[in-house]
């Protein structure tokens, strides 16, 4: 319940260059706004958001499927639905691109919710260094399956990071599930 539940080739390596393709459209479109701007001092990465349209079904019913399969398999959480879009996220070497120790449940209306978040690995291992994706749920760090493709599920609240990238770009995918409070 606390540790992360790994899904091995959620995407094939097409699937993830097509997310990869659909992003950089839509992150041209946000660019004014986020792209490209550093955030803040714990978070260093720029940032798609993926529309609902026909382009990107696929993908949120891929995700459906692997949040239902990891909650049934380990989490069994209360959750309604997905009320934020896909993110998809670059982590750049060139400026040491990555995300400290957060968890992704906040307290605007939307983050509050969060119960469950899956991320994919969108690049094939050898394109970047460093850049691990560990959770640490029970006091023990774990490191996510770097292999393009494989997925994470875990629980909201646990904290989380992306290490800093040290050579080359690393891209994710992250959705969030939704639902009451833990109580
Ligand atoms: O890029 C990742 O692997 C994780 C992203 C993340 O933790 C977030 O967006 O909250
Ligand atoms: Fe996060």
């Amino acid at each position: 319940m606390l540790t992360p539940h790994a899904l091995p080739a959620l995407f094939s390596s097409e699937d993830c260059a097509q997310v990869i393709a659909l992003a950089e459209a839509a992150s041209l479109a946000e660019a004014r706004l986020v792209g490209g701007r550093r955030q803040s001092e714990i978070r260093r990465a720029r940032i798609a958001w993926l529309d609902d349209q026909p382009e990107t079904e696929w993908i949120s019913a891929r995700l459906a499927r692997a949040f239902a399969e990891a909650n049934r398999a380990a989490f069994d959480f209360a959750v309604e639905g997905f009320d934020e879009r896909a993110q998809v996220a670059l982590y750049d070497g060139s400026e040491q691109g990555g995300f400290d120790w957060h968890s992704d449940v906040g307290d605007g209306p939307l983050a509050r919710r969060r119960k469950l978040t899956v991320v994919v690995q969108l690049s094939d291992p050898g394109d970047y260094e460093g850049g691990e994706l560990e959770i640490n749920g029970d006091g023990r760090p774990r490191t996510a399956d770097r292999a393009q493709g494989a997925a994470i599920a875990f629980p909201a609240f646990a904290l989380h990071r992306v290490a800093p990238v040290t050579r080359g770009r690393r891209w994710s995918l992250t959705l969030w599930a939704h639902g009451p409070s833990f109580r």
